[in-house]
C-alpha cells in the first residue's frame, strides 16, 4: 500500500500554550518499503507515526492510503483502514505462553483453531522462535520478547506494520534480531513497515526509505541510497562514515574530493580501475566503509594527484560515483 501524508499538522493542548506536534508534514511511503521516521527526542515521530497508522487524528492535512483519503471515513470504514495497519505492542500478556500471545488476534477475529495453529507456526518461523512456542514472556529476553510483539502485530496479516522505537530497551546483537524480524515481515510477508527511531544506525541497518524530522516539521525524506550523493543531506551525513580532516592536511595535495561510491562494483573496483586508466594518484585522507542494509557504501575523502585528475573524476562520476568539494564545517576550520 501507498501512504501519503500532506501537509499534516498536529497540536495537543499544553500547560499554557498548546504544543506543536506537526507542522506541514508531508512524506510519501511506497509499497513494500521499510520506512523509517528519524529524528530527535520529541520532534514529533511517534505523532506522525501514529498519524500515518490512523490512530491519531491530524488537525489539518491528509492521509491518503493508496490515494483514498482517509480523513472522511468513521465508523466501520475507519476501522476497516485501521485494521490493515498491525501496532507492535510491546507488552506482552505475562500469563500466556509466546504461542498464545500471537493467536491472540486471532482469536479474537474468530479464526479457527487449526488455521490459527497454523499461522502462529508461520509467524514463529519469521520471528525465529520456532522452538518457543510453549514459554512464558517471562522465560525469554527482551529482544525476544520483541520479536514476539512484531509477530503477534502481524498476525492478522496487515498489509502495514508500525512499530514505534522497535528497538528501545533492547541491545547489541538483540536489537539486530528484532531489526531483522522486520526486515522480514517486509520482505517475506510483503508488509510495508514503519519505524520510528532516534538512532541513524537503525536507519542505516534497515530502512530503504526515511523522513528526517525535526520540532515537528519533515527536514527531508526519500530513499536512503537516493540522498546519498545530495549535498548537504542530513541523512546522508547521519549514516555516511565521517569526514574529519584538517584543512592544512588537504593542502598537501593537488587537489582534494569528496567520494561517494555505492554497491560492490563501485566500491571495491572504480577507483583503482581510474587511477589505473588515467595515471592518477588517490590518497585516502579520510572516510570509510559501511553498509546500507546489505549494499556497501564508501565515502571517502581523497587527495588526487595526476595531470588528469579531472578526466578521472568525471569517469568515475558517469559510473555512478557521487563527487564532490570538500566542505568545511566548523570542527575542520578549527583543526
Ligand atoms: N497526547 C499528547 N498530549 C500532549 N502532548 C503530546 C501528546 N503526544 C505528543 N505530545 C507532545 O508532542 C511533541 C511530539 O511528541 P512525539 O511523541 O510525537 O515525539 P517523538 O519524536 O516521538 O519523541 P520521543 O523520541 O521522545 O518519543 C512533544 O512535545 C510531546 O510532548
Amino acid at each position: 500500500m501507498v501512504i501519503t501524508v500532506e501537509n499534516v499538522s498536529k497540536s495537543f493542548p499544553g500547560t499554557t500554550a498548546p504544543v506543536v506536534a506537526l507542522r506541514d508534514a508531508t512524506l510519501s511511503v511506497s509499497a513494500g518499503s521499510l520506512f523509517g521516521i528519524l529524528g530527535p527526542a520529541r520532534s514529533g515521530k511517534t505523532t506522525l507515526a501514529r498519524c500515518v497508522a490512523l490512530r491519531e487524528r491530524p488537525d489539518r492535512g491528509v492521509v491518503r492510503y493508496d490515494g483514498m483519503d482517509t480523513s472522511k471515513l468513521t465508523g466501520r470504514r475507519l476501522w476497516g483502514a485501521q485494521r490493515q495497519v498491525g501496532v507492535v505492542n510491546p507488552a506482552l500478556r505475562p500469563e500466556r505462553t509466546v504461542a498464545g500471545n500471537v493467536a491472540a488476534p486471532l482469536e479474537h477475529m474468530g479464526v479457527e483453531p487449526a488455521r490459527r495453529k497454523q499461522r502462529v507456526g508461520e509467524l514463529l518461523d519469521v520471528i525465529g522462535l520456532s522452538r518457543s512456542g510453549a514459554r512464558l514472556p517471562s522465560e525469554l529476553s527482551p529482544g525476544q520478547q520483541r520479536r514476539v510483539a512484531v509477530a503477534r502485530a502481524l498476525a492478522t496479516a496487515p498489509s502495514v506494520l508500525f512499530a514505534d522505537d522497535p528497538t528501545a530497551g533492547v541491545h547489541g546483537d538483540e536489537s539486530a534480531a528484532v531489526l531483522s524480524v522486520l526486515d522480514r515481515a517486509r520482505a517475506e510477508l510483503g508488509a510495508t513497515v514503519v519505524i520510528t527511531t532516534r538512532d541513524a544506525d537503525v536507519a542505516r541497518r534497515v530502512c530503504d526509505e526515511v523522513a528526517l524530522l525535526d520540532r515537528g516539521t519533515v527536514v527531508e525524506s526519500g530513499t536512503l541510497l537516493g540522498l546519498l550523493g545530495k549535498p548537504g543531506s542530513q541523512l546522508a551525513e547521519a549514516v555516511l562514515p565521517p569526514l574529519t580532516t584538517p584543512r592544512a592536511h588537504l593542502a598537501t595535495y593537488d587537489r582534494a574530493v569528496d567520494v561517494v561510491l555505492v554497491g560492490f562494483a563501485a566500491v571495491g573496483a572504480l577507483l583503482p580501475e581510474a587511477s589505473a586508466r588515467f595515471d592518477v594518484d588517490f590518497t585516502t585522507i579520510g572516510g570509510g566503509l559501511t553498509r546500507l542494509g546489505d549494499t556497501p557504501v564508501a565515502r571517502f575523502r581523497l587527495g588526487v594527484e595526476g595531470q588528469r585528475a579531472d578526466a578521472a573524476l568525471a569517469w568515475i562520476a558517469e559510473r555512478g560515483a557521487h563527487v564532490s568539494t570538500p566542505m568545511y564545517g566548523l570542527r575542520d576550520v578549527a583543526a
